[in-house]
């Protein structure tokens, strides 16, 4: 079992990156759906078709866990395998991170960045949208637990992930619609969210999602 303790201090031992954006000069887009929704395959088409950075939270936390001398090596491992929501600290600084990170190789301080796999619990998305910025607009890609099932099991065959079993694949389940799907409710009722059928081949899923997406970053309120 993960430690009951949360972390107190900002995540303190993590690599300390200053922040070179201000939040009115990126737009980010956040990516939800269950375990095994296609999340990631999706945002790499995207990456290719409209430049987004693509940032999965989850890969994230996976390299946190294994740099040499990280202070949450351990408890990353153990909330992932239990599929817990690691404490927001750890998960928003190494986004912020990364976004810092990626700006900088492009030199340039103004971004569109997709956020996969983020916020998975209401606490995360306020603090998340205090402290580095708010949201365009949220993907959410809806898919049948039975679907997800299939491929996470399909997944495990060669991905490596300690998570990417039939156990931890139903406490991820749990977590999604306990924890989760809140987040996408809230969204929802601030008319964020792009509700994609996740079911269809992965280009059928591809393109809905970039008509989409385009119309929508081009007129947020609807054409
Ligand atoms: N539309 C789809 N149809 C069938 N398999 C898919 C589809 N999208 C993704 N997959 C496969 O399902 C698994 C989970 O997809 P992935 O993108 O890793 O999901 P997530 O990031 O939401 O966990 C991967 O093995 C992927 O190749
Ligand atoms: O903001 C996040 C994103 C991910 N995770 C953890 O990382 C795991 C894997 O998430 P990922 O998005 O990589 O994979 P998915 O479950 O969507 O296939 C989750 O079950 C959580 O334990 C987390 O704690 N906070």
């Amino acid at each position: 079992m993960p430690p009951a303790t949360e972390i107190a201090a900002p995540a303190a031992q993590l690599s300390q990156t200053t922040p070179v954006f201000s939040p009115s000069d990126v737009t980010v887009v956040f990516v939800l759906g269950g375990p095994g929704a296609g999340k990631g395959t999706q945002c790499a088409r995207l990456v290719a078709e409209q430049g987004f950075t693509h940032l999965s939270a989850g890969d994230l936390l996976r390299e946190e866990q294994n740099r040499p001398g990280s202070q949450f090596g351990q408890l990353i491992k153990d909330y992932i395998k239990d599929g817990l929501i690691v404490p927001m600290e750890v998960t928003i600084k190494l986004l912020e991170n990364a976004m810092t990170e990626a700006l900088r190789q492009k030199g340039t301080t103004k971004g569109r960045f997709l956020i996969d796999g983020f916020p998975r619990k209401m606490d995360q998305a306020h603090k998340f949208e205090e402290a580095v910025c708010p949201a365009k607009l949220v993907l959410f890609f809806d898919c049948p637990e039975k679907v997800m099932e299939e491929r996470l099991l399909e997944r495990g065959k060669t991905s490596g992930r300690t998570d990417d079993n039939a156990e931890s694949i139903r406490k991820r389940f749990r977590t999604f619609v306990e924890t989760s799907m809140p987040v996408v409710n809230f969204y929802e009722g601030e008319g964020k969210v792009i509700k994609v059928d996740a079911t269809p081949t992965p280009e059928d899923v591809f393109k809905t999602t970039n008509k989409l997406l385009t119309e929508k970053l081009a007129f947020p309120r609807g054409p």
